[in-house]
């Protein structure tokens, strides 16, 4: 994959890495740098990056190594891993003015055309007016009605539950954003969000397009023999702008006519309205692309982390009964769980908990870019380095979480309540300092109202083959940015006529 090129682009290429690869060197102060793979002339590790699940790798070479900072060498790019908890916080909390830059990849903002992801303060402000952990309460009625519809939808047609979560997440983010309500699956909204984030996910693997390396390359035209990466680019940026102006078009049609319900857009252009602001072009621009930037980062994760829920249950039935249990025994048969109830229902909280950090779903979060030279723990840390944050080693790290693969909600719980002594996955699982997922409130509400109402009405089970047979679900994940269960196959129904019943009562109406 990371060498999709052919080899007559080899020449051109190996000038660029050699011109790139001395002028690294060039800078290099007395300090060592952290410890990692041994590097190879001018390509450095590229050859040992693999292509695929890279956190896996980085979190062996961080045990290899003994060391949580290491550093590798793609082409000329200096990426540094941390892999404890101890060194995202010194680097990205305690140095955030440092350790808070976006890497620039070519692939993505030159040539998708993600020019406007969130990255500006601006942005984070006005975002974190909506999101913030008491905002959020305010989307507690869509997040609701979301849920229920989903119950119905399962029950109408339980065949691909990923389909049903992709249409509940886009679905609520479409309506908190754009006052947008997504009735059916496959709408062009739920398309599009799906599409642009594919694209994210695959452009912004470290090592899948050698343009993020050598930004040059992005001047190979698109006939060239191995420039495949332009023409995907091509396709992607058509993708992105939709995403961009479509919705954003929608809520503007819709005030203008005087239907348009309160959501993000409609009132942050309302009040944009109502101010004396003399830079108001410039400031729709930034709710626009604020709104797209929400759009996109909300949609496909929480989907993800409803799949990786629906796996746990089928690799975990007594998690399952024990969780399904205690929502009986608060809630009484009839009911359906709602927010109020979650501070009653900790082993409900010990499985949220446990899906944010058994298969997370960002597994090395979204990279930091650091561009000056910085030191740590005497090891030198480039001018122009990719930071990671490993995610993935950090919620399996042993001695933390022992048996660090199982799905165990168990570990969070002590005399049947939640153990503050034990890490909450949610430090890491939504990315560090400055950056830190500002969607994070919402997600964890929406995952909590989501995965009660399943657990209270349906039960997950695996599915059968023509004999009878249960069909084992493979557990794998897409290995992207963003990691989604593989297709996997289950059975999930009412967990009995009242269950059915109570969704029916719920839902009606709502769609
Ligand atoms: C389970 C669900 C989710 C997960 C696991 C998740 C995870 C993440 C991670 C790891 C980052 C990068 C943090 C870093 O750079 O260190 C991020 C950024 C972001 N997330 Fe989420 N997220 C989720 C849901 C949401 C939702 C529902 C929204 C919107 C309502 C959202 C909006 C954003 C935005 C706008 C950013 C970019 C922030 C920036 O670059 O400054 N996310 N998320």
């Amino acid at each position: 994959m990371i060498l999709a090129i052919s080899s007559s682009l080899w020449s051109i290429l190996a000038l660029i890495i050699l011109f790139y690869g001395t002028r690294w060197k060039r800078n290099r102060s007395r300090l060592p740098l952290p410890p990692g793979p041994k590097k190879l002339p001018i390509i450095g590790n590229l050859f040992d990056l693999p292509s695929e699940r890279q956190w896996e790798a980085y979190h062996e070479w961080s045990k290899e190594y003994n060391s949580d900072i290491i550093h590798v060498d793609a082409a000329g790019t200096s990426i540094v891993v941390l892999s404890s908890m101890e060194a995202v916080r010194n680097l990205f909390d305690k140095r955030s003015a440092l350790y808070s830059d976006r890497v620039w990849l070519t692939m993505l903002v030159e040539l998708m055309g993600w020019d406007f992801s969130i990255g500006e303060r601006a942005h984070r402000k006005l975002f974190h007016e909506a999101f913030n952990v008491n905002a959020v309460k305010q989307f507690h009625p869509q997040e609701r009605v979301a849920a229920h519809r989903l119950l119905r939808r399962i029950l109408n047609d339980p065949k691909d539950i990923m389909q049903h979560f992709r249409h509940l997440a886009a679905g609520l983010i479409m309506d908190v954003t754009y006052g947008i309500d997504i009735r059916s699956p496959g709408d062009p909204y739920t398309t599009l969000a799906e599409e642009a984030m594919y694209g994210v996910s695959i452009a912004t693997l470290p090592g899948r397009f050698l343009v993020n390396t050598i930004p040059a390359l992005k001047y190979v035209p698109s006939w060239f023999p191995g420039a495949g990466f332009q023409r995907e680019a091509k396709e992607w940026r058509k993708v992105t702008r939709e995403l961009l102006e479509m919705p954003f078009a929608h809520t503007k049609r819709n005030i203008a006519l005087g239907s348009a319900p309160p959501s993000f857009t409609s009132l942050r252009l309302a009040a944009l309205e109502a101010s004396p602001n003399n830079k108001k072009r410039e400031h729709e621009n930034l709710i626009k692309n604020t709104a797209a930037n929400i759009y996109a980062a909300g949609s496909d994760t929480t989907a993800a982390a409803l799949g990786t829920f629906v796996y746990a249950m089928l690799a975990n039935p007594e998690a399952q009964r024990k969780a399904q249990a205690e929502i009986d025994a608060v809630l009484g048969p009839g009911h359906l769980p709602d927010f109020a109830d979650e501070v009653s229902l900790p082993y409900v909280s010990a499985v949220l908990k446990e899906i944010l950090r058994w298969k997370n779903v960002t597994p090395i979060a979204i990279p930091h870019f650091v561009s000056v030279d910085d030191d740590y723990r005497g090891y030198r840390i480039p001018a122009g380095s990719i930071v990671i944050g490993n995610t993935w080693a950090i919620l399996h790290d042993e001695n933390i979480y022992p048996d660090p693969h199982a799905f165990k909600p168990e570990r969070f719980l002590l005399g049947g309540k939640l153990n503050p002594a034990v890490r909450d996955p949610e430090v890491a699982a939504f990315g560090f300092g400055r950056r830190m997922c500002p969607g994070r409130h919402m997600a964890t509400s929406t995952l909590f109202i989501t995965i009660a109402s399943m657990l209270a009405t349906l039960d997950i089970k695996k599915a059968r083959d023509e004999h009878g047979n249960e069909l084992e679900p493979s557990y794998e994940f897409f290995p992207g940015l963003i990691s989604p269960p593989l297709p996997f196959e289950c059975s999930i129904t009412p967990r009995s006529k009242k269950a059915a019943e109570t969704i029916h009562a719920a839902s009606s109406g709502s769609d």
